[in-house]
């Protein structure tokens, strides 16, 4: 029986890898066909060529993209629906001629019972099976069978969908970089991979519920079910670490997604890139809302009338300017509420007005006639004049975000005026060198100053205003374009204008949303966000004033200075209660003995834990070995050696505190050669060795811990670096102990 199904969804799956085959050969003709067109001299039609050789070449690339498992599931429905009562599920959909569809992408709303469906809620299913591939070949197949008219007796309903799938998937070895889960996605994830794209949507769950899974597959969900509003405005991912991001990377692509923007917190501010952290009590600090007071303090004190008369000499005559003459353009351009470098023109005009009136007044005074066109003359001379200039840029200075910053942290007298309420201590915190580079805690710090400041006048803005025009322009060609050549439907007209943009070095819309900061996105996907600050959020508003968000983290993960205690803290300020909740619970990486053990340790210590039901046992018990005289490094690389003897070919990390990570990195490297490194690079090698922070959102097969004491002692916040480490392993677990 089982043999013969197998044989009958063979014929089936190889009819689908036959249809991605001709639409293959079918692009591959287009393609060939569109880059032998003759087009002359004529621009517009150069570009449109080159547009849509760009889109099909994509298009190519994501066909062969999907032949990998292309097809993973079947529904059987209890109506037929044109003609059958089989719906296969896969990455992609797929029509045959006659538009009739083959099988049904896994994002469609008909895809979604064979997320949700159950015995008890069937949505008119009768069965679900899963396949499982090999290449192009079906290997295996899974059955779930809700109907009882179909079973011989066994019971149905296993609350974990497709259990032999999803065991095999959550067993396979890592890799160090992380899959797709869309063939066993379960009913709980895919109801919030599906929730509604309005507003701030939480998923709070204890380690490897798949937090990290569901966010990624909800973006393509999006990107799939608003394709016109978002591909035009894009989909921002921000994650802790770029060895995060490199680790997540290859799973949007895998879902057909390539235009996401992926950045670090570090990465948020165009023109810095920050990977270095403050010591705990600076990043408290510049975490804090009062850092966002303290810097329109800042900018307010660096808009200042002179306490004494200043004088000046323009056109060889000399000018007593009174400070009140200052105070009133201060006060007129500070009441038009703009940001700083805006309102500077107000305050400029204003200033140069009343010195004209003073100078003429003083001129005719001494005899002379002014007219009008004097009046232009003397104004004009007054802005050119040097000592206008050092009066009003004294008065009021252009600046950049930087700037001030960087003023701010290396002019202790300037911070300690700006800050009366402060602790020496917390001063002292922010000084520094005033060629420091920028550290991660500072690029919110930039991004709200340059809110503060604004642009300067007639920098940039017009620039962008140019873009958007252009942007216009581009659709509407690509409008035309489409309806020309007769591939409506086969194309968007989004797409094809990102071609025109890079083919005139415009940038696609990912590129053009890095490089601008004022681009918002239409949704943005934060994961381990229980680390964010109040800054950080604030930024991040800032980059989609809509909230469209999904924010994705565990509270009791905390491992960072200034994140949150609660989602509640974390959130209201940005969101007010505008946000809602979800819950995962089910531990899909990690065995029920680490996870038990782990959670243990987080309890007793304090930490907000959500506990986890484990999906596995486990094959292994924890190993605990005690560092002998010959040193923590020597045990721990001898525990690497333990493990590689069980398993040579998995991925394993050492976790160590930072104060250790260096030795034991050493050792290791000596033991181990080039199998091993150190940091983020590791992540590409079988051993990695990382600090508590650095193996945040990772996993591997295997965890080696030098000293959990010591890694739960590092910092106020160590026991949730301790639990996040433990959590890591797929499958073994050893504590060296000292
Ligand atoms: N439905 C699923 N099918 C197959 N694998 C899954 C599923 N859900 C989660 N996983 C796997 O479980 C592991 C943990 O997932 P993920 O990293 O998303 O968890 P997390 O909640 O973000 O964890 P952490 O908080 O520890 O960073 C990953 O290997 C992921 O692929």
């Amino acid at each position: 029986m089982q043999e013969s199904e197998l044989d009958r969804e063979r014929t089936v799956v190889s009819g689908l890898y036959e249809r991605l085959d001709t639409l293959r050969a079918e692009t591959e003709e287009r393609l060939t066909r569109v880059r032998r067109e003759s087009v002359g001299s004529n621009h517009q039609a150069r570009s449109e060529r080159d547009a849509f050789a760009r889109l099909y070449e994509d298009q190519l690339v994501q066909l062969r993209d999907v032949d990998a498992r292309l097809v993973f599931g079947r529904l059987l429905l209890e109506e037929p629906v044109d003609g059958t009562d089989h719906r296969y599920i896969g990455r992609v959909g797929l029509r045959d001629d006659d538009q009739r569809s083959l099988l049904v992408d896994w994002r469609a709303q008909q895809a979604s019972a064979f997320y949700q469906a159950t015995a008890n809620e069937r949505m008119g299913v009768r069965a679900r099976r899963h396949l499982t591939m090999n290449g192009r070949q079906v290997v295996r197949i899974d059955d779930e069978v809700f109907d009882e008219s179909l079973l011989d007796g066994d019971a149905s309903g296993e609350h974990v969908q497709g259990e032999g799938a999803l065991l095999a998937a959550l067993t396979a070895q890592r890799t160090g970089r992380m899959h797709d889960i869309v063939a066993t996605i379960q009913a709980e994830q895919d109801r919030i991979i599906r929730s509604d794209i309005r507003g701030a949507l939480v998923v709070q769950g204890g380690p490897g519920t798949g937090k990290t899974a569901v966010a990624l597959h909800r973006a393509a969900y999006l990107l799939y079910a608003n394709r016109q509003r978002l591909s035009a405005s894009g989909v921002l991912v921000v994650g802790p670490s770029s060895a995060f991001l490199r680790y997540i990377e290859a799973v949007l692509p895998s879902l057909g997604e390539t235009g996401v923007v992926m950045q670090t917190l570090g990465e948020l501010f165009p023109g810095v890139e920050a990977s270095t952290e403050d010591a705990p009590e600076a990043a408290r600090l510049k975490g804090s809302i009062q850092m966002a007071r303290l810097l329109s303090r800042a900018v307010r004190s660096r808009q200042k009338a002179p306490t004494e008369p200043q004088t000046i000499v323009v056109d060889n005559e000399r000018l007593v300017v009174q400070p009140d003459l200052v105070q009133r353009a201060l006060a007129k351009a500070q009441r038009t509420g703009k940001p700083h470098n805006v309102a500077r023109v107000t305050f400029v005009k204003q200033a140069l007005g009343e010195l004209t009136d003073q100078l003429a007044a003083q001129l005719r005074a001494g005899g002379s006639t002014i007219d009008e066109a004097d009046l232009r003359v003397l104004r004009e001379d007054l802005r050119t004049s040097y000592d206008v200039r050092v009066l009003l840029n004294t008065a009021w200075l252009p600046l950049t975000p930087q700037k001030l910053l960087q003023d701010l942290y290396a002019r202790p007298a300037w911070l300690a005026e700006l800050t009366p309420r402060w602790t020496p201590a917390q001063r002292e915190a922010l000084l520094r060198d005033r060629t420091a580079p920028f550290t991660v805690s500072d690029v919110p710090l930039l991004d709200e100053a340059a809110e503060l400041l604004g642009d300067f006048p007639g920098r940039a803005d017009p620039a962008s205003r140019e873009r958007e025009r252009q942007r216009k322009r581009d659709l509407e060609n690509a409008r035309a374009a489409i309806r020309n050549m007769g591939v409506q439907g086969l194309v968007s007209a989004e797409q094809l204008a990102d071609g025109f943009a890079e083919q005139e070095d415009r940038g696609t819309t990912a590129e053009r949303a890095l490089a601008d900061r004022s681009w918002t996105y239409g949704h943005v996907v934060v994961d381990e966000a229980q680390e964010l600050s109040a800054m950080q959020w604030r930024v991040l508003v800032r980059r989609c004033p809509m909230k469209s968000f999904t924010i994705v983290g565990d509270i009791a993960q905390v491992a960072s200075a200034a994140g949150a205690t609660s989602w509640d803290e974390a959130l209201s300020p940005s969101f007010k209660d505008a946000w809602r909740l979800e819950e995962l619970t089910v531990n899909y990486r990690t065995p029920a003995q680490i996870t038990r053990e782990a959670e243990r340790i987080a309890t007793e210590a304090g930490l907000p834990i959500t506990p986890t039901r484990a999906v596995r046992e486990g094959d292994w018990p924890i190993r605990r070995v005690a560092a002998d005289a010959a040193g923590l490094p020597a045990a721990v690389a001898e525990a690497v050696a333990h493990d590689r003897s069980v398993d040579a070919e998995g991925t394993l990390a050492v976790i160590a505190t930072s104060a250790e990570v260096e030795a034991v990195a050493a050792e290791v490297r000596a033991r181990f050669g080039d199998a091993a490194a150190r940091g983020a690079a590791g992540l590409t090698r079988p051993i990695s060795v990382l600090t508590g922070y650095e193996a945040k959102g990772l996993e591997f097969d295997a965890v080696v811990l030098a000293d959990p004491a010591a890694l739960a002692a590092e910092s106020v916040r160590g026991a949730a670096s301790l639990y996040v480490a433990m959590t890591r392993p797929t499958q073994r677990l050893t504590l060296v102990e000292v």
